[in-house]
């Protein structure tokens, strides 16, 4: 591995501590009781440090939805075939998937990325084409993927960001679509924590009992056999996650390296932001949380990244759907910031003490 470009290694700063405590002082002169709209001023306060200015703004959000393939789905761990994944990026492109109308109400960009699927997906003028392979291998008989589509994985990430970024993005957010991508991010999640399958796999797009229990059995055999082999972040990520996670992963990370505020989805693409921290020192500044997924191994993955979700609306679609629900929120929390007047300007009396 060529270190020079391994750009995931290099540390990401903090968001600036006096534009966070700028803003901390002005939210104390609205015309509020201190700390009366909550969490909404820990928001503000939170993209004031990020931006590093003191009239924060969310206008400009930039979704990139991942879209993969995965080996693993041949060993029957979802309720939906395998096909689902090609067939919606023609719906992503044709504006029919959730993620498409949130972008278009929120006047979002969004790109779709397509990383590889089984069956070659159709040309089309808005899928951008970064191919990796037609999906991951199953990680029951081998590594998901060689290193060097690893490397190729966190690139595209990293890209994506960077388009983002240039484009004048003040807010990311990363989406995934490819099925059967619960239990790669379960198997991610498991060795990245040491915890068991049961503890932290669901039922993904809709698994029954029996079939969830297929799932556990499998991560188990998976994660067994490739114990030896799961020294660190960078191989648990080859050997257990899929394109669209490790890409999810680069581009966290490059955002976090350029001061770029994140805005995390579900279940899936809090596991990539766990794998970005891990693999990135301090990127999880840069993180807020949109939604706690009905996946119920979300909650444990939030906890370890210390993540308070801002909606629990027992969504569990991924797409980024969960992150775009909460942009408004952002939106308003800035809004109250830069526009309530302070108890000079409307001359209200302040505290009796
Ligand atoms: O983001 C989530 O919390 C989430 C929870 C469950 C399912 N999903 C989506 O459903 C697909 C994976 O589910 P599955 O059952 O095929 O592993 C994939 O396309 C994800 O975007 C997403
Ligand atoms: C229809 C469908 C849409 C999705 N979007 C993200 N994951 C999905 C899974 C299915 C099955």
């Amino acid at each position: 591995m060529n270190v020079e470009h391994e750009f995931w290694r290099t540390p990401a700063a903090a968001p600036d501590a006096a534009w966070r405590e700028r803003a901390r002082a002005r939210q104390d002169e609205l015309t509020k009781p201190a700390g009366s709209l909550g969490r909404l001023e820990e928001l503000a306060i939170f993209m004031a440090a990020a931006q590093g200015c003191d009239r924060p703004a969310v206008e400009r959000v930039n979704i990139a939805v991942f879209v993969a393939d995965h080996g693993i789905a041949a060993a029957g761990v979802s309720a939906f075939p395998q096909a689902v994944t090609v067939q919606m990026i023609s719906n992503l492109a044709h504006g029919g998937a959730a993620i498409s109308v949130l972008a278009k109400q929120l006047a979002a960009d969004m790109e779709i990325i397509n990383l590889g699927t089984a069956v070659a997906a159709p040309a089309l003028v808005n899928v951008r084409d970064a191919v990796i392979a037609a999906g991951t291998a199953s990680f029951l008989h081998g590594p998901a993927m060689t290193a060097a589509q690893y490397r190729q994985a966190l690139a595209a990430g990293r890209d994506a960001a960077a388009r983002a970024q240039a484009a004048g993005c003040q807010l990311f957010i990363g989406g995934e679509v490819g099925i059967a991508n619960t239990t790669a991010a379960a198997a991610v999640a498991c060795a990245l924590l040491d915890e068991a399958p049961v503890r932290l796999a669901g039922p993904g797009t809709g698994l029954d009992r029996d079939g969830l229990q297929h799932k556990v059995d499998v991560l188990e055999q998976a994660l067994a056999q490739h114990r030896d082999a799961l020294v660190d972040a960078d191989a648990i990520l080859q050997y257990l996650g899929g394109f669209e996670i490790v890409a999810l992963t680069g581009a966290y990370v490059h955002c976090a390296q350029q001061g770029l505020p994140v805005l995390i989805d579900g279940y899936i693409s809090s596991i990539a932001a766990l794998a970005a921290a891990r693999l990135c020192a301090g990127a999880d500044h840069w993180f807020l949380y949109g939604h706690n997924s009905a996946e119920p191994g979300h909650a444990r993955v939030l906890a370890t990244l210390a993540g308070r979700p801002l909606l629990d609306l027992d969504m569990r679609l991924g797409e980024g759907s969960g992150a775009a629900t909460a942009v408004p929120l952002l939106r308003l929390a800035c809004a109250l910031h830069n526009d309530m007047a302070t108890f000079a300007e409307a001359e209200i009396a302040g505290r009796c003490d």
